[in-house]
């Protein structure tokens, strides 16, 4: 797992080991000064008289920067670091002209901005030092200049030294310009805006470097690995029968949609459920089995729903492909799953809330309901709550509206994407697992009809821990690409096929012996 840690946190990590005179910034400049020399080694064949060039701003972010770039120059590479502010780090200054690097005071003379970043966008290697964690909004002045012409032009290897400057380093926006990187090299721990959309997709390589900081508050931001997943993963025992390896309940699919049914259904079979049940109209049902014979259309009891996938509601416009009887059949099992006065108590169990579904849900719902919204359902759901917000601007800050969404409607939010963000009850998870590949009808529905298996076998758990739900969202998020990856092969799939991959990624997964 990585986690990451608020720029706050990693400031008060480090204060009490700065007071002790503990060498942070030695330990990061001579890490991040290691990466590069293997960045180099793997890009050209010596790596006396690489070229490197250092973006420097005024704060410890360019110290770092110019400290890695005098144990470069001593190493033979020739280093010029680029000043954009008035003031730099004096220790790394000097370390660096002590060393024989050259320094451009680009302050001084910034109408030589073109030829400058000429010279940078021709270096084997940029390091990018302008800002760190104590960055504030968007790049400003002549570094923001700066940026906006190296994005123009041809792009060498960029290191972003901590993270990519003018991210939002603890929510993941991008306010301005931004150097994309190629590797980021990270020093105490990873921080959020590396891990959260849209930031994530600047940052390259995630290289996290250990300096000796104890971070004591809990992450900001989780990200599962696979290993997390194989180890969460719910294998059968001896005593365990398809009941107790828990049966879930599909509402998915209409006669104008019935291929949402087919992959909910599907997905939660190739999933190991021990049962699936179809719930809706008989010649969807039909489709159904004509893929998965294994599935029953027979009522019953079941240990999570999924609930929606191609069932639109249609408020105001799109009406076509309503189906009332779906409605119904879906409000019962949320009003059930949510243990409503006069339901059966072991009825209470989590439910998987996907498209229409969303459109069903009462004003609020128990944590262990996990809905998937994409960005423009998230933005409906939002404004049927009383915001104002449209889909680029969930877009533009996703952490911050799924966290919204989870206050507004007390369930656990999954929002679909690039990156994959769930907000939880005690903490968030951001999952990048697969290219845009994934992006294609119905594989959404594929993400829900896994996600019913998931919280089915662990249906129990989740309603008497509902903090649990967003774990098993994230390790159902990451699952879902690593399946794309067995089944795309790196390339375009199927949805059906992603569904089809999970039991060999799964196999792939569990720790032997
Ligand atoms: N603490 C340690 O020992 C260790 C710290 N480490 C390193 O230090 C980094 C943090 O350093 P830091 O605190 O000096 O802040 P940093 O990110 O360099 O920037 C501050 C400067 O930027 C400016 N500025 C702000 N916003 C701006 C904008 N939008 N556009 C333009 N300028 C802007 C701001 O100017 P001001 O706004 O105050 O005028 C100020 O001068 C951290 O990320 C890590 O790399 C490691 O070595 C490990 C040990
Ligand atoms: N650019 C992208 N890169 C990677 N995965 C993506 C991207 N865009 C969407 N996805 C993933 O693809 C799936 C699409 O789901 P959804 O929008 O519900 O599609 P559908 O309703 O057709 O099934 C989600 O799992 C989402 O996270
Ligand atoms: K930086």
């Amino acid at each position: 797992m990585i986690e990451a840690w608020s720029a706050a946190d990693v400031r008060a990590a480090e204060e009490p080991l700065l007071a002790a005179g503990v060498p942070l910034m030695e330990r990061a400049s001579f890490a991040l000064a290691t990466q590069v020399l293997r960045d180099l080694r793997a890009r050209r064949r010596s790596v006396r008289g690489a070229r490197v060039a250092l973006l420097v701003g005024a704060g410890n972010n360019g110290g770092d920067a110019l400290h890695a770039g005098a144990y470069l120059a001593r190493r033979g590479v020739a280093v010029t670091a680029v000043l954009v502010a008035e003031r730099a780090h004096a220790a790394g200054l000097a370390a660096l002209r002590a060393a024989g690097g050259r320094v451009e005071a680009l302050h001084e003379a910034p109408e030589r901005l073109g030829g400058v970043a000429g010279d940078v966008a021709r270096s084997d290697v940029v390091l990018d030092g302008l800002l760190g964690i104590g960055a504030r909004g968007a790049l400003r002045g002549l570094a923001a200049d700066l940026v906006r012409v190296l994005d123009a032009g041809p792009r060498p290897w960029v290191v972003a030294v901590d993270l990519p400057s003018g991210i939002g380093v603890d929510d993941g926006t991008v306010p301005g310009p931004v150097l994309r990187a190629d590797r980021t090299v990270t020093f105490g721990a990873a921080k959020p805006g590396l891990l959260l959309p849209p930031a994530a997709h600047l940052v390259g390589e995630l290289t996290v470097v250990d300096i000796g900081l104890a971070l004591r508050a809990e992450p900001a931001v989780r990200r599962l690995e696979p290993a997390d997943v194989g180890r969460a993963w719910p294998v059968p025992g001896p005593g365990d029968h398809k009941y107790t390896r828990g049966v879930v309940g599909v509402v998915a699919g209409t006669s104008t949609y019935p291929g949402a049914a087919v992959l909910a259904a599907s997905a939660a079979v190739r999933a190991g459920a021990g049962m699936v049940r179809y719930v809706g109209p008989p010649a969807v049902g039909q489709a159904v089995l004509a893929v998965r014979p294994e599935v029953v259309t027979a009522p019953g009891r079941v240990q999570a729903w999924a609930l929606g996938s191609g069932v639109p509601v249609g408020f105001g416009t799109a009406q076509a492909g309503r189906d009332e009887g779906q409605h119904r059949r879906a409000r019962t099992a949320l009003a059930e799953a949510a243990g409503r006065p006069g339901s059966p108590v072991e009825r209470t169990v989590p439910a998987v809330v996907d498209a229409g579904g969303l459109d069903l849900l009462e004003p609020t719902s128990p944590p262990w309901f996990v809905l998937t919204p994409h960005a423009g359902e998230l933005a409906a759901l939002l404004r049927r709550r009383g915001e104002d917000v449209e889909r680029e601007a969930v877009e533009a800050e996703p952490v911050r509206w799924a966290r919204r969404a989870r206050e507004l409607t007390g369930a656990t939010v999954l929002l679909k994407g690039s990156v994959t963000v769930v907000a939880g009850m005690d903490g968030t998870y951001a999952q990048a697992d697969a290219p845009a590949w994934l992006a294609t009808a119905g594989s959404g529905d594929v993400l829900a009809g896994v996600l019913g298996a998931m919280l089915a076998a662990r249906s129990a758990d989740v309603v008497g821990r509902p903090a649990l739900s967003a774990e098993v969202a994230s390790a159902t998020a990451l699952m879902h690409g690593l399946a794309w990856r067995r089944a795309g092969q790196g390339g375009p799939v199927a949805a059906l096929e992603i569904a089809g991959a999970v039991p060999a990624v799964v196999a792939d997964l569990l720790p032997r012996g």
